[in-house]
């Protein structure tokens, strides 16, 4: 088990948005996130990665929960944001240093680790470089690079497709299949769903702050009585208000407002 979310109600202040979440991510396993504009994807990422407290229920991390233990809990998630933010006055090799320290990783291991990632995708000749300097795409790549040579239990992943041209897609892709051999477990947020279908284990479908279904496309396919539809196909019903009959929840209601 590497992250289990149990009754999790949470969100901002006044505004709980998600309600009563349930759902784990076992070793070695790639999640799909999907759901709607505003179905509470970037929340439950800001909940799991601390950035929002929850209301009520758990978030656990190989057994550790952040009120236990901050520090080790962050330590196991390397987190690749939407929209990339890196610090304006350094330069990539600073962020690969400055990643490397507050991960405790001794640097020359950093450096070897972030080599082979600068070579993937083709950066290694800008380590001095600004962020300034960067294209959009260039900076997603600096968060990928510093997030991968972590090498963490739980890559965290917010639609990470949508600045990236398609060789780096396909780039950033082969890397979480490879992580996920090495028994990591990966959860991404996305809307294109036609790739994540291809290479995502299993999905969790949420839609106004509830996990509606989880599963391989293969059960989601049952559980929306849709038994030939692609991906896009299921999510476009969703939109249409067909919810699965038997939502695969433990225990709790799903109600649609
Ligand atoms: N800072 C905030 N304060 C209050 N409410 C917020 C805040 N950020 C988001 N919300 C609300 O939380 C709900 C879920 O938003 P969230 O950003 O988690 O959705 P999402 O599934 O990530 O959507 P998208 O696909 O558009 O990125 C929405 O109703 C949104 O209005």
């Amino acid at each position: 088990m590497v992250l289990k979310i149990t009754n999790l109600t949470g969100g901002y202040l006044g505004h709980p948005v998600l309600k009563n979440l349930n759902f784990e991510i076992k070793d070695g396993e790639l999640v799909g996130l999907i759901g709607l504009n505003g179905a509470g994807k970037s929340t439950t990422i800001q909940e799991v990665i601390g950035l929002l407290t929850p209301y009520s229920g758990q978030i656990e991390l190989d057994g550790l929960t952040l009120q236990q233990d901050l520090e080790g809990y962050r330590k196991k998630i390397g987190f690749i944001p939407e929209t990339p933010s890196l610090y304006e006055e350094l330069t990539l090799r600073e962020h690969i240093e400055v990643t490397a320290m507050a991960y405790g990783i001794p640097l020359e291991l950093a450096l070897k680790r972030a080599e082979k990632l600068l070579k993937t995708f083709r950066l290694s000749d800008k380590l001095d470089w600004f962020p300034v300097n960067f294209s959009k795409g260039m900076k997603q790549k600096v968060m990928i690079i510093c997030a991968f040579l972590t090498e963490p239990s739980l890559y965290i992943v917010d639609e990470p497709f949508m600045g990236l041209d398609p060789l780096a897609i396909q780039d950033l892709i082969d890397l979480m299949l490879e992580m996920k051999q090495t028994g990591s477990s990966i959860l991404m947020s996305t809307h294109i769903l036609s790739t994540a279908e291809k290479f995502c284990d299993k999905f969790v479908v949420l839609h106004e702050g509830q996990v509606v279904a989880t599963g391989t496309v293969e059960e989601l396919r049952q559980q929306f009585g849709q038994p030939e539809a692609s991906l896009d196909e299921i999510y476009l019903s969703l939109t249409k208000g067909n919810f699965p009959s038997d939502p695969l929840k433990k225990g709790e209601e799903v109600t649609h407002d």
